[in-house]
C-alpha cells in the first residue's frame, strides 16, 4: 500500500477520494468527504510506517434510525498512539468497539493488517486487538492469576518470571505478584488489567478512556507505559480520550468525531489549525 494512503484528512469538497486502495472504499453517491494524504515527514514518523487498521464506509445506525456512525473511513498506522476525541455521544466506543468486534461492524468496513476482521476468529482477534476500559475489572484471584488468565485458555502457563516481566511491562513491582484485586487502587487495577492485556501479546491496544477515573500521578503512569509500548514494542494504540492535552502529551495523531462522522485527523499540535469549529471548542475547553 502506499505510504500516502496511511495518513489520511477527511475534508469538506466535494471530490472523490484521491487514492486508488486496493480495499473496498465504499463511500455512497454523493458522499463529498474525501480522503487527503498528510505528509509522513509533517507527522514525523518514518516512511515504511504500515497501515495496521482500515476503516472503510463503516456505517451505524440504532434500532430507532438515529445515525451512530456515518461512513467512518481512516487508516491507522502501525506502532503510533493515535487519539480518538469528540463530543459525548460522537460515537467514540462504538468506532473503538468495532476494531475488536464488541460491535460487530459489516462485512469488509474493517481491517487488520489488510484481512477482513469479520472473517478473523473473535477470540483470536481480541488477542491481538486488546481492550482496556475506563474502569479496570479484575478477576478473583492474585494479580498473577489474572496476568495467567489469557494465556491459559490458550493452554499455556506463565511461568513467574514471565509474569514479572508483564508486571514490570506495565510499571508495577515484584510486590504485587500475590495481591488480590481488591487491595489496590484503581490506578493500579488499571495496570494489572494492562498486564493481563499485554500477556495476549497484543500487536493493537484499544484504550477507552482509561485513565479518566484515576488521579493524575496515576494518568501519567499509565501515558508513561503507553508511549513505552508504542517505542519499544512497537505497539499501535487508540485511545478515546476527553483529555486533549493528554492527547497532546502522548498521540501522534488526533482524530476528531463529531455526530458519528470524522471530521478532522491530524497531529495533536494542529488542532487550533483545525477547520472544524468543534476542534476549537475542545481546544478552549481544555486550555
Ligand atoms: N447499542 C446501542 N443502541 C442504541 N444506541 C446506541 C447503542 N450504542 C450507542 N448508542 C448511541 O450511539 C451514540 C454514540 O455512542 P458512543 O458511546 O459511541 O458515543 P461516545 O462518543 O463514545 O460518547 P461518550 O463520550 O459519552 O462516551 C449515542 O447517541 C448512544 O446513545
Amino acid at each position: 500500500m502506499e505510504i500516502s494512503q496511511s495518513w489520511s484528512k477527511i475534508i469538506h469538497d466535494g471530490s472523490s477520494p484521491p487514492f486508488d486502495s486496493s480495499l473496498p472504499l465504499e463511500i455512497s453517491q454523493g458522499e463529498t468527504r474525501h480522503l487527503l494524504a498528510v505528509e509522513m515527514n509533517e507527522i514525523g514518523l518514518k516512511d515504511e510506517a504500515e497501515t495496521k487498521i482500515q476503516v472503510r464506509g463503516l456505517n451505524k445506525v440504532s434500532d430507532k434510525g438515529d445515525c451512530i456512525l456515518n461512513s467512518v473511513s481512516v487508516d491507522i498506522p502501525g506502532g503510533v498512539i493515535m487519539g480518538i476525541i469528540g463530543p459525548s455521544g460522537s460515537g467514540k466506543s462504538t468506532l473503538l468497539r468495532a476494531l475488536n468486534r464488541l460491535w460487530e461492524p459489516p462485512k469488509n468496513t474493517v481491517f487488520l493488517d489488510g484481512n477482513d476482521i469479520c472473517g478473523i476468529d473473535v477470540l483470536f482477534l481480541r488477542r491481538k486487538v486488546g481492550m482496556l476500559f475506563q474502569l479496570p475489572v479484575l478477576f478473583e484471584g492474585t494479580v498473577a492469576d489474572n496476568i495467567r488468565y489469557g494465556p491459559k485458555l490458550k493452554g499455556k502457563k506463565l511461568s513467574d518470571d514471565e509474569v514479572y516481566k508483564l508486571l514490570a511491562l506495565a510499571d508495577l513491582d515484584s510486590s504485587f505478584f500475590n495481591k488480590s484485586g481488591g487491595e489496590l487502587s484503581v490506578g493500579q487495577a488499571q495496570r494489572v488489567a494492562l498486564a493481563r492485556t499485554l500477556a495476549n501479546e497484543p500487536e493493537v491496544l484499544l484504550l477507552d478512556e482509561p485513565t479518566s477515573a484515576l488521579d493524575p500521578i496515576s494518568t501519567q503512569n499509565i501515558e508513561d507505559v503507553l508511549v513505552k509500548l508504542k517505542k519499544d514494542q512497537k505497539m499501535t494504540i487508540v485511545m478515546v480520550s476527553h483529555g486533549i492535552k493528554q492527547i497532546q502529551r502522548i498521540a501522534d495523531v488526533v482524530c476528531l468525531l463529531v455526530d458519528g462522522e470524522i471530521v478532522e485527523i491530524m497531529k495533536p499540535d494542529q488542532l487550533s489549525e483545525a477547520n472544524h469549529p468543534m476542534a476549537l471548542r475542545f481546544l478552549q475547553l481544555s486550555s
